[in-house]
C-alpha cells in the first residue's frame, strides 16, 4: 500500500487489465479534499522551465535577468544552484528541500551535462529517467535497509526502488503496449532512455541498462501527471505512487489540482461509500474518438458510461449529482441544467466527431498576425455552424472556439468591450454544462475574467467613452443601466466561495478575487447593495438578497450573454451587428 494513501482509501487488486484500483470506505460530499500528495517521487518543471521555475515548489517567476557574473547567477527573483546552475530556486528553503528530495542525486550529472554537452536543461522525460536511474544505481546506506528507512532520503530511495522495481508495489509500465505501438514509438523511447543513461553516466554499467531505462520511461509515461496549472498551463510532471493507483474515467468522481509541489485530490461530486475513485487523464469533454485517441498513451480502451453510451456533454450534465451546487452560481436555473434547451436533431454525434477532426486539422498561424488569426477563427466558427444551429454551446469544439477568441479580445484595444458578452456567455451557457461543479477552476477563471472586463467597461461608462468604442447599442445601453459594481461584487463572492472549496488557498486568481472583494466592500455609499449581496451569499434563498441578485446581477449578465452570438456572427460571418 503506497504510504501516501489514507486508511479510508482502499487499494483493491483484481486480475483484470485494470489491475489495481482505489475505493472509498466512507462517503464524501462534493468538493471534499480526499488526499493531498506532498512528497512525490518525481516533480519536475518542463524542460527549459527548469531555468524559470523554482525546481522545488514549481512556482514560476518573472523573466530571467542577467547573471551577476559571480559564482551564482540570478534569474529574476530565482537563484540558481551554484554547482550545476541548471536548477533554480525561489529561496534557500526550497533549495535545501530540493537537495533532500532528489537534487543531491542529479546535481553532478546536470553540471557535467552543462560542461561537456553545453546543455542548460534536459527534456523533462530524459531528466526524470536520469534521476530515477541515478537513484536506482545507489547501493543504499551502510546500515542496510533499516538504516535506509531512518533518514528521509533513504525512505525516498526505498519507495523509488519499489515503484520502479518488479515486485507487488511496482508501477504499471504497459511495456508490451508501448512495444506493440510500433517501431517508431519503441525507437523513440529507446533514444530518450539512451540519452538519460548517457547523461546519468551509467552507459558503462552494461547489463541491459538502456533496456532498464526504457522500462522506467514506460512507467513514467503511464503514471506521471502533467502538472496542469490553471494560470501557467502545463508546468512539468508529477509522480506519486499513491496517486498513480487511480484509474481513469471520462465521467470521473474526483479531480486533481496542484498547489506548488503538492497534488490535491478532491471529490468532483458526492461520492458514495465503496465507490471506485476515478479521475480523468485527458480532456474528458472531447468527442469520443478524440478521447480514445488521447488515451492511446495509456494502452486501454475506456469502457466508462460516457464511452459505452457515447453520451455528449449535455447528457452527462443532466445525470450529474453535482447539479444542486449550482443554486449558488451564475446558472442557478437547475431545470436548465437538467433539461437543456438544445436541438439534438440538428446535429448527430457522428457529425460532431467529423467537425472536431476538421477543426483540429485547421492550421494555426505561426505568429501574431491578426488577419491570420481572424481567418482561423472564421474557419472554426463556420465548421461549428451545425452546433450553433442546435444551440449546443457546450459541445466541443464550439466552447474552445469562443474561449480562444475571448482571450485574444480581452487584450485588444479595439475588441475589449465585445469580450464581455462572450465571457458572460461562456460562464452561463458553456461552463456549467461542461463542468457541473461550480468550484472547478476554469469556471472560476471565466468569472474572474468577467469581473476584470466589467471593471474596464465600468471605466468607459463613467468616462462616457463607451459609445465611441462600441457600435452595439444594446451592449452600450445595458452597461449604462447596469450596476456594474454590484455585478462585480456578486461575481467576486461566487469566485471566493467556490475557489475556497475547489482550489489552493494561495491560488493567484483566488487571492486576487479576495483582495478585489475587500476593496469593493470598503467603498462608501454601497452599504445597502453590499448588505443585500452578503445576505444572498449567506443564503441564496434569502428573499430580498435573491431578488437583488436576480434583478441587478443575473438579469444584466443574461442580457449581455444574449448579445454574444450576434457579435460572433458579425465579427466572424460578416453579418451586421444588430443595433437596438
Ligand atoms: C496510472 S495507472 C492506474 C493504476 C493501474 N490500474 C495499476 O494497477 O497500476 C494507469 C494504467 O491503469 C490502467 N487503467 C487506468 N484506467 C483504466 C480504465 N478505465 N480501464 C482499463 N484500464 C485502466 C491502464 O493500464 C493505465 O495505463
Amino acid at each position: 500500500m503506497p504510504p501516501s494513501l489514507p486508511p479510508y482509501l482502499l487499494l483493491q487488486t483484481s486480475p483484470t487489465r485494470r489491475r489495481r484500483s482505489l475505493h472509498t470506505t466512507a462517503s464524501f460530499p462534493a468538493g471534499t479534499t480526499l488526499v493531498t500528495f506532498p512528497a512525490p517521487l518525481l516533480a519536475l518543471p518542463s524542460g527549459p522551465a527548469a531555468l524559470t521555475t523554482c525546481n522545488y515548489c514549481l512556482q514560476t517567476s518573472p523573466a530571467p535577468s542577467e547573471g551577476t557574473g559571480g559564482g551564482s547567477s540570478s534569474r529574476g527573483k530565482l537563484k540558481a544552484c551554484t554547482a550545476c546552475r541548471s536548477a533554480v530556486y525561489c529561496g534557500p528553503a526550497c533549495q535545501r528541500a530540493h537537495w533532500r528530495a532528489g537534487h543531491r542525486g542529479e546535481c553532478a550529472m546536470l553540471a557535467r551535462v552543462r560542461r561537456e554537452a553545453g546543455k542548460e536543461w534536459l527534456p523533462t522525460s530524459v531528466r526524470a529517467v536520469a534521476q530515477v536511474m541515478v537513484g536506482l544505481a545507489k547501493k543504499g546506506g551502510g546500515g542496510g535497509k533499516e538504516k535506509e528507512k531512518e533518514d528521509a532520503g533513504g525512505q525516498g530511495l526505498l519507495l523509488l526502488k519499489e515503484a520502479f522495481g518488479e515486485g507487488e508495489g511496482a508501477l504499471e509500465g504497459n511495456v508490451d503496449g508501448f512495444r506493440a505501438a510500433g517501431e517508431e514509438v519503441w525507437r523513440d523511447l529507446e533514444l530518450q532512455a539512451t540519452a538519460a543513461v548517457v547523461y546519468a553516466g551509467l552507459l558503462g554499467e552494461g547489463g541491459g541498462v538502456v533496456e532498464r531505462a526504457r522500462e522506467v520511461l514506460c512507467k513514467i509515461q503511464t503514471n506521471a501527471f502533467n502538472r496542469l496549472d490553471p494560470d501557467a498551463g502545463m508546468t512539468g510532471i508529477f509522480l506519486d505512487p499513491g496517486l498513480a493507483m487511480i484509474n481513469h474515467s471520462c465521467v470521473p468522481n474526483a479531480f486533481i489540482g496542484f498547489d506548488k509541489r503538492t497534488a490535491v485530490l478532491r471529490a468532483a461530486r458526492p461520492i458514495e461509500e465503496g465507490e471506485e475513485i476515478t479521475i480523468s487523464y485527458i480532456d474528458n469533454n472531447l468527442p469520443r474518438a478524440a478521447r480514445h485517441e488521447a488515451l492511446r498513451l495509456y494502452h486501454f480502451t475506456c469502457d466508462c458510461l460516457r464511452c459505452k453510451d457515447d453520451l455528449d456533454v449535455y447528457e452527462v450534465c443532466q445525470a450529474s449529482t453535482a447539479i444542486p451546487l449550482n443554486s449558488f452560481s451564475l446558472q442557478p436555473d437547475l431545470s436548465k441544467l437538467r433539461n437543456p434547451p438544445i436541438d439534438r436533431a440538428k446535429v448527430t454525434k457522428a457529425e460532431v466527431e467529423a467537425i472536431y477532426k476538421k477543426w483540429q486539422a485547421l492550421a494555426k498561424p505561426e505568429d501574431d498576425d491578426e488577419a491570420e488569426h481572424l481567418r482561423l477563427a472564421q474557419a472554426r466558427w463556420e465548421l461549428c455552424r451545425p452546433l450553433v444551429e442546435a444551440k449546443m454551446w457546450a459541445v466541443e469544439p464550439l466552447p474552445t472556439t469562443i474561449l480562444e477568441l475571448t482571450t485574444s479580445w480581452q487584450t485588444s484595444y479595439k475588441m475589449v468591450v465585445y469580450a464581455l458578452p462572450l465571457v458572460c456567455f461562456l460562464a452561463t451557457e458553456c461552463d456549467p454544462f461542461k463542468m457541473v461543479a461550480p468550484f472547478m477552476a476554469w469556471r472560476i477563471k471565466d468569472m474572474v475574467a468577467a469581473i476584470k472586463l466589467l471593471a474596464v467597461t465600468g471605466e468607459f461608462t463613467a468616462s462616457g467613452a463607451l459609445a465611441t468604442r462600441c457600435t452595439h447599442e444594446g451592449l452600450v445601453g445595458t452597461l449604462a443601466m447596469a450596476d456594474q459594481v454590484s455585478m462585480c461584487e456578486a461575481l467576486l463572492r461566487l469566485a471566493v466561495h467556490h475557489g475556497s472549496v475547489g482550489a489552493a488557498q494561495d491560488w493567484e486568481v483566488l487571492k486576487e478575487a479576495r483582495s478585489m472583494l475587500a476593496d469593493l466592500e470598503s467603498l462608501e455609499g454601497r452599504e445597502q447593495e453590499s448588505s443585500l449581496l452578503r445576505a444572498w451569499a449567506r443564503d441564496p434563498e434569502d428573499p430580498e438578497g435573491a431578488a437583488f441578485f436576480e434583478s441587478q446581477v443575473l438579469r444584466p449578465i443574461r442580457t449581455l450573454s444574449s448579445f454574444a452570438v450576434e457579435i460572433l456572427e458579425a465579427m466572424l460571418a460578416g453579418k451586421s451587428l444588430v443595433r437596438r
